[in-house]
């Protein structure tokens, strides 16, 4: 069953089409890669699904619902999240902070003072932050300063600050992006861990190849804005187009 799905999605940045009427279904439970040369429209294509740009043209519904031009809030709230790059980490504050703001963000759609009034919501944002915190494991880190981590955890503390608003859906931009080898297995690990243990669907933009061929389910392949394979890791792999546009002729 589909809990995402954009038709036509179209984002032009004056003359340049940047995501070219994109016709996209993500099932409930898959991981989903999103590969293509750079400047293809990866990033833009998730910031359309997330609110953080107005589609040109197009719509996205997430959930049966047509969520197209909503706020970045608004869609968070109703199960899409994001796990960027260290820009969401406030390196100050300790982990346990980190994802206890984020929890509190996604209950109150922006950050308001009177939550401390009922008791329900906080206590559900204190659930949530030591359940969020264990599925990646840094419970054990909870009181550490965010800053003084080593990078693998703070990439999986991006991953927890995304999973805060307890998403239905999990958008990945590189996560394994500067990791050395042992912390990128551990974050298919945990990639994999999450999707079971929370029922998450995933949708993951990722140059590094072996690390699509082992996790995703499914592959779309963008080339200047448009799709242009859509099929299972080994069909891709053998699709002419594919390699011509990816690679420029040469193998997967
Ligand atoms: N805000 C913007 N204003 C103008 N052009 C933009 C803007 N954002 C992206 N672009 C252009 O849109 C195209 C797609 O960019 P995008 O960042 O989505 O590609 P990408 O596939 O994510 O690339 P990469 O793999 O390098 O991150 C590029 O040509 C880029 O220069």
């Amino acid at each position: 069953m589909a809990i995402l799905e954009t038709h036509g999605l179209t984002k032009r940045f004056g003359g340049l089409t940047a995501v070219d009427d994109v016709d996209l279904t993500v099932d409930a439970g898959e991981t989903r890669a999103i590969i293509g040369p750079n400047g293809a429209g990866k990033s833009t294509f998730i910031n359309l699904v997330t609110g953080l740009l107005q589609p040109t043209e197009g719509s996205v519904t997430f959930d049966g619902t047509d969520i197209t031009g909503q706020e970045p809030h608004e869609i968070v709230q109703r199960g899409v999240s994001k796990s960027f790059q260290t820009a969401s980490i406030f390196p100050e504050m300790t982990v346990r902070e980190n994802v206890q703001m984020a929890a509190m963000a996604a209950e109150r759609g922006s950050f308001r003072f009177d939550f401390l009034k009922r008791r329900d919501s906080f206590t559900g944002v204190y659930d949530t932050t030591e359940e969020m915190l264990r599925a990646v494991e840094l419970w054990g880190d909870r009181d550490t300063n965010a800053a003084s981590l080593p990078y693998g955890d703070k990439r999986r503390l991006e991953i927890g600050i995304a999973l805060a608003s307890e998403p239905d859906l999990l958008f990945m931009d590189e996560p394994t992006a500067g990791m050395s080898p042992e912390e990128t297995d551990a974050t298919v690990d945990l990639v994999e861990r999450l999707q079971d243990e929370l029922g998450l669907t995933i949708v993951l933009v990722e140059h590094d190849m072996e690390i699509i061929f082992r996790i995703a389910d499914r592959i779309a392949v963008l080339n200047r804005g448009s799709v242009i394979a859509d099929a299972t890791p080994d069909e891709v792999q053998g699709d002419p187009d594919v390699q011509e546009a990816y690679l420029g002729g040469v193998e997967l």
